[in-house]
């Protein structure tokens, strides 16, 4: 695949998903339908299974039961369409941030000049165009976030997975990288997976919030977020966040994760 040839954007669909892990069932029956070019946040209890359907959406391990679809053919091996940034920034030390945007690029055997091109202009929208030649010990922590966003968007994939990526940030930091994250979304409209614990966050940044339930993980509510782009920082603003976020408090307190 070469960067030019990536789709815009990918939906995936995931129908009756269980996962086992020996005796132990994580994921229960986990239905739903993300369209190409949706912004869809997994918010829900540690240990409610995001990661794990996040691996599996990602195809790097195998569901147990039920089925997976990528643009409506069946997820048999991992997708390479795909970027991932984790809570860990997991970039390497001895590279500078542009040498780490740019193993991806030659993992993936992509030309350098247009990637190095491309991890500029991403740099430039991420904020940290002034560190692109500084090694990750001399970034602060949501300047290495930065970079493993623009890791993970070089090759211009059409799909986005995070898992927590801001959950280590402080919240100031997370506030403004999760605006800078929702521009470049409306510019470049792939899907995006966001596994989240931050209600605000996940109402802040989402077309749809899916809410989970505690272990054995299934989506318990959706919650179409209909407030307009781009959201501001303090999204109080907006009576209606109110009402998001009391909805997803409600549905944690039906199943005892939130009991007052
Ligand atoms: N490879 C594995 N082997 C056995 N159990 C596993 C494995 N991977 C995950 N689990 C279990 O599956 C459940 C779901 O884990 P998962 O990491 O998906 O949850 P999560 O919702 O992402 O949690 P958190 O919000 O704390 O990151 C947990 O109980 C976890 O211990």
């Amino acid at each position: 695949m070469t960067a030019t040839a990536a789709r815009a954007a990918a939906s995936i669909e995931g129908r009756g998903i269980i996962k086992t892990f020996g005796g132990f069932t994580a994921v229960d029956g986990l239905n739903l339908n993300i369209r190409s070019g949706e912004f869809v946040s997994l918010i829900g209890p540690s240990g409610c299974g995001k990661s794990t359907f996040m691996l599996m959406a990602a195809g790097l391990i195998p569901v147990s039961r039920g089925e997976l679809l990528v643009d409506g053919k069946a997820l048999t091996a991992p997708l390479t369409d795909i970027g991932i940034v984790f809570q860990d920034h997991l970039l390497l030390e001895f590279r500078t941030a542009m040498e780490n945007v740019l193993l991806q690029a030659e993992i993936r055997g992509l030309p350098l000049e247009p990637a190095r091109e491309r991890a500029l202009e991403l740099f430039d929208k991420l904020g940290i165009a002034h560190a692109a030649d500084r090694y990750p010990k001399q970034l602060s922590g949501g300047m290495r976030q930065r970079v493993s966003i623009a890791r993970a968007l070089i090759h211009n994939p059409a799909v986005l997975m995070m898992d927590e990526p801001f959950g280590a940030l402080d919240a100031i930091t997370r506030t403004q990288i999760r605006h800078d994250l929702e521009l470049l979304w409306m510019e470049q409209a792939k899907t995006v997976v966001f596994i989240t614990h931050s209600i605000e966050e996940a109402i802040g940044l989402s077309d749809r919030v899916l809410v989970m339930s505690p272990t054995p993980g299934r989506i318990v509510d959706e919650i179409a977020i209909e407030l307009p782009r781009p959201r501001p920082a303090h999204l109080g603003d907006y009576p209606s966040f109110n009402h998001y976020a009391d909805r997803i408090h409600d549905a944690f307190r039906r199943f005892g994760v939130i009991r007052y």
